[in-house]
């Protein structure tokens, strides 16, 4: 039995390894990390303590060590709270150690009579109920972040372990345990240190998985989206025009794209500072986001030109968004920290595909012409390309 745990104990350190590893490696999750990490050694140093007995001294291998088996799980649920940004709930968590701490010196660690409870049971019950409490907690939070499959493979192992250590909490109030030592190398004792050793990689195995696809999932998002702005970047709207396109094409379905770009908005760099012209193109790009329907896109494509793909919008209607978007976005000066607000304009440019549309490179071109057209007009203002029957030229800039 003492073998045993000593391999479980071994187990744990391996995993502590595993998770100093990830500590160095990850960068937001490393609060999580931390704590899984101090779950590992806790386990380890508690299961090397009880793998101690019966030599050892009982307040050491019984008391101490049930003590930091609890607190090894509160670190478990600790640290899961943190990672799913979910309430840690520090109150409870110091409740139930004080109670476990209490019930373990009230009872003792050897057999004082009939009636004695081994202080491993308040344990037991604790661990039974923090894991079946996190796993409650944080089903809402698994199936939103990471899908409701992955929840239920995270979730499945902690409930199971949650019920036996239920089980084991209720035998061993109910054993009468002056008579059968808890520390004997029973069927069930090496049942439970069997599942234990199970769960626990079970659970690091989980967790290093949910972390994985936790950075997987920042890197997509990297990858598609404009560091500045959060918006689509260019890469990730051309996919999406693609997509549109070839649905256009197949069955016909409309769409209509938007090119605005600021007006003279080098003069707001150069008057107020770079950080303002960020806060202006921050600003732009929430407001696009707002006032656009949720199956629309909005693109960031250069460096304070933006793109709005709307499918299945009717050129009439696209130029009605147009419209009011150039209006609420010169109705709402924005806030770059100098005495005055600063009132934002720009030109947009609208197209909506037609049957003349070569491929998607001359709508663009054509949505492009329109915007540099709005501005030769003065800027501030919205110009609907009309239907091109044949190709249409790259865009002159036109002078300011
Ligand atoms: N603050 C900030 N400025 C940027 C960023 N990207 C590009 N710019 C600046 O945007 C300015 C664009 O200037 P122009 O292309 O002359 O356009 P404009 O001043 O808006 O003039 P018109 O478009 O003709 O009205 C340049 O000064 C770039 O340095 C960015 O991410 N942040």
């Amino acid at each position: 039995m003492s073998a045993l745990l000593q391999l479980t104990c071994f187990q744990m350190l391996i995993y502590a390894g595993m998770w100093i590893a990830g500590w160095v490696i990850v960068g937001e999750e490393r609060r999580a990390v931390l704590h899984w990490l101090g779950f590992n050694l806790l386990l380890a140093v508690g299961l090397g303590l009880v793998s101690l007995r019966p030599a050892g001294d009982p307040w050491l291998t019984v008391v101490l060590a049930n003590l930091v088996l609890a607190g090894a799980f509160l670190l478990l649920y600790r640290g899961g709270a943190l990672f799913l940004r979910l309430p840690t709930r520090d109150v409870e968590a110091t409740m139930l150690m004080l109670s476990c701490a209490a019930f373990a010196v009230w009872t003792g660690p050897v057999p004082t009579g009939p009636g004695w409870v081994h202080p491993g049971a308040a344990t037991a019950a604790l661990i039974g109920w923090v894991l079946l409490a996190a796993s409650w907690r944080s089903r809402g939070a698994l199936a939103e972040q990471f899908g409701p499959r992955t929840a239920w493979v995270a979730l499945a192992p902690q409930v199971v372990y949650g019920i036996v250590q239920g089980i084991r909490a209720w035998q061993i109030f109910t054993l009468n345990a002056s008579v059968v030592q808890l520390q004997t190398q029973s069927a069930s004792n090496q049942a439970l240190v069997y599942v234990s050793m199970l769960s626990a990689a079970v659970f690091n195995l989980v967790f290093m998985f949910l972390i994985v696809l936790r950075l997987m999932g920042r890197l997509t998002y990297m990858v598609e989206h404009d560091g500045l702005t959060g918006l689509l970047n260019r890469r990730a709207i051309e996919t999406l025009l693609e997509r549109e396109w070839v649905r256009w094409r197949r069955m016909g379905q409309p769409f209509t794209v938007m090119a605005l770009d600021l007006d003279h908005f080098k003069q707001i760099n150069d008057r107020w500072g770079h950080p303002a012209g960020d806060a202006v193109l921050r600003s732009t790009a929430s407001l696009l986001r707002r006032e656009v329907r949720e199956v629309d896109s909005v693109g960031r494509v250069g460096g304070e030109e933006f793109l709005v793909l709307m499918p299945g919008c009717a050129p009439a209607s696209a130029a009605y968004v147009a419209e009011r978007l150039r209006g609420v976005l010169r109705a709402r000066p924005v806030d770059v920290g100098a005495a005055e607000p600063v009132t934002v304009t720009g030109s947009i440019g609208v197209a909506a595909v037609e049957s003349t549309d070569i491929d998607l490179e001359h709508l663009l071109r054509r949505a492009d012409a329109a915007l540099y057209l709005a501005k030769a007009q003065g800027r501030d203002r919205v110009v609907c390309a009309a239907a091109a029957s044949g190709p249409v030229p790259a865009t002159p800039v036109p002078a300011i």
